[in-house]
């Protein structure tokens, strides 16, 4: 029997399983228990919270003479795990092998289906083959079998089957992606990522950390935690969706030297920052953007999302009475825009934290996950000792926004054309350009913005480099509690409490 504190509780949600232990002889000849003809058990198994959010199954064994005793517990704890009626009975799940260190097949196998099955948690299995097939896959097959679809990979693949859930119900009901200001319909089925990627943002911002057995149990559990979504298009062309990182200059760069060093796994972006560092490149260009007024936080705010968090509830609120008016005319249009021309080392828009193994507090501490809005961070050129300092702040606990050259704003949408397309668009010749841009490769030092750069939509390169941004408020669901404030103190289980009522 595995060691338990005494006196302490499990919470019916956090039971995993029960089931009829069988005692072998040796359990049948320890301690008070041999003297007893023909003891009779069964066991618990629970989530059991350890430090940094980690949640492990644990289990606990109780004994007892009587047989029908016993068989009544066992039924009545199966009946209270019954009415979690939140819980997935079955899930599709789609494995990148590729992603990562390449380990999401054996993540999988080793620590995740066991558990799975123990929940009696039935899975289709889809191994892909080629990067888009989780996608094109969710636009044809029967998802309403399902309670919901399971990813293991990092970002790209989660970002993969939320474009093939969303596009799907989009399809479905009739909506034209293209168009920016579609009513897009909501994604209902919830989401749930195994950990098995490069960097693994969404995980460990709507968890807390990035651990595939803890992963695999809040979806056990059944929780749910909607995220926001911005859609981005160029004029009237979807582009994509995002739920994480919206980067220009800094993460466009890394992650386009990057894609040609997939080989080195999750190094390929420590190698790809360095060398992005060094390069110090700025960008020109005009950000609009309509400021968020609904939200009730800011980014300079010193508390973080949490579960249950009350500026998610409250913007939850704003929706629900949207959707009961709509058919009335929104404001929104004629909403005010501040615009801001500049020269930018990075240009972020957050939907969350982003908060990663890299940075546990992210690029955007103060962001919620389903408040409707993202964080817009303007970093301006500046020293390359001025941009170490601000990325050194995303490791430690100083002010990443508290820099003369960073500017933060929470917006409910955007806009941004570099300078370069805008002077394209004033019929400056190509050749006059290609010839600038030589002469800048062949002198990499003086910084100057030889080109646009790309934009990073969550992990994946856009194609072009002037984007309208909308952030839709809870537009997807994951299988997540949020982050929980303390979790390890909270949480204390007994096997005591159970035993004595035996
Ligand atoms: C001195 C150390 C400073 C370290 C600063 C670390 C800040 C890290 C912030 C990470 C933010 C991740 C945002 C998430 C983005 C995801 O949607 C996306 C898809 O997975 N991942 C990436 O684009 C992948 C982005 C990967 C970014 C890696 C950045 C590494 C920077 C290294 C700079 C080195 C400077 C050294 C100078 C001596
Ligand atoms: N079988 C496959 N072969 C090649 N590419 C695949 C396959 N399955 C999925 N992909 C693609 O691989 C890309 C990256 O995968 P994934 O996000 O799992 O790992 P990663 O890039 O290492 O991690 P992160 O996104 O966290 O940085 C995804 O965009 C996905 O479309
Ligand atoms: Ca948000």
């Amino acid at each position: 029997m595995s060691p338990v504190p005494e006196n302490c509780f499990v919470p019916t949600s956090e039971i995993i399983a029960v089931e009829e232990t069988e005692l072998n002889k040796k359990q049948r000849n320890i301690g008070k228990w041999q003297k007893m003809a023909k003891p009779h058990a069964f066991t618990v198994y629970y989530v059991k919270k350890a430090r940094n959010h980690r949640w492990r199954c644990s289990d606990v064994t109780f004994w007892c003479v009587d047989e029908h005793l016993c068989n009544q517990w066992i039924q009545a704890l199966k009946e209270l795990l019954e009415m979690q009626k939140s819980r997935p009975k079955h899930l599709l799940v789609y494995i990148n092998p590729y992603g990562g260190k390449r380990q999401g097949k054996s993540i999988y196998e080793q620590k995740v289906a066991p558990l799975f099955s123990l929940a009696s948690i039935s899975t289709d299995v889809v191994i892909t083959e080629h990067a888009n097939h989780a996608k094109d896959n969710l636009l044809e097959v029967n998802i309403n079998k399902y309670d919901g679809v399971v990813c293991v990979g990092g970002d790209g693949m989660f970002s993969e089957v939320m474009h093939g859930l969303i596009g799907r119900i989009q399809k479905d009901s009739g909506i034209d992606q293209n168009n920016p200001k579609a009513p897009l319909v909501q994604c209902n089925i919830r989401i749930g990522i195994i950990p098995a990627g490069s960097t693994d943002c969404i995980c460990y911002s709507t968890i807390g950390i990035s651990d595939p057995v803890t992963s695999a149990l809040h979806i056990i559990v059944g929780d749910c935690q909607p995220l926001d979504v911005s859609s981005v298009h160029h004029n009237n062309t979807f582009l994509k969706y995002s739920v994480s990182l919206l980067g220009y200059g800094f993460y466009g760069d890394i992650l386009k030297d990057s894609e040609k060093k997939r080989w080195m796994g999750p190094m390929r972006y420590d190698y790809s920052g360095f060398k992005t560092f060094l390069s110090h490149h700025y960008y020109e260009g005009t950000i609009s953007f309509q400021p968020a007024k609904h939200t009730l936080g800011s980014p300079r705010d010193k508390d973080s999302c949490r579960t249950g968090c009350y500026i998610c509830k409250k913007s939850e609120q704003q929706l629900a009475e949207q959707h009961k008016e709509c058919g009335l005319k929104h404001e929104e249009d004629e909403e005010e825009w501040k615009v801001i021309k500049g020269k930018f080392l990075a240009i972020n828009a957050v939907n969350m934290s982003c908060a990663c193994p890299r940075s546990p507090k992210g690029l955007s501490p103060a962001a919620h996950l389903a408040d409707g809005s993202a964080d817009l961070i303007l970093v301006r050129k500046c020293s390359r000792f001025d941009f170490l300092r601000y990325l050194v702040r995303h490791t430690n606990q100083d002010d990443q926004f508290d820099f003369s050259f960073v500017d933060v704003y929470r917006v409910k949408s955007f806009q941004f054309t570099s300078k370069l397309s805008e002077d394209n668009e004033s019929n400056i010749t190509d050749i006059g350009k290609k010839r600038f841009g030589q002469f800048c490769r062949d002198h990499p030092a003086c910084c100057c913005n030889i080109a646009n750069s790309t934009w990073n939509c969550d992990g994946e390169t856009l194609d072009s480099s002037a984007i309208q941004v909308r952030v839709h408020c809870q537009f997807v669901k994951l299988f997540a509690r949020g982050i929980e404030e303390n979790s390890k103190d909270e949480a204390v289980y007994s096997q005591s409490s159970i035993e004595q009522l035996l």
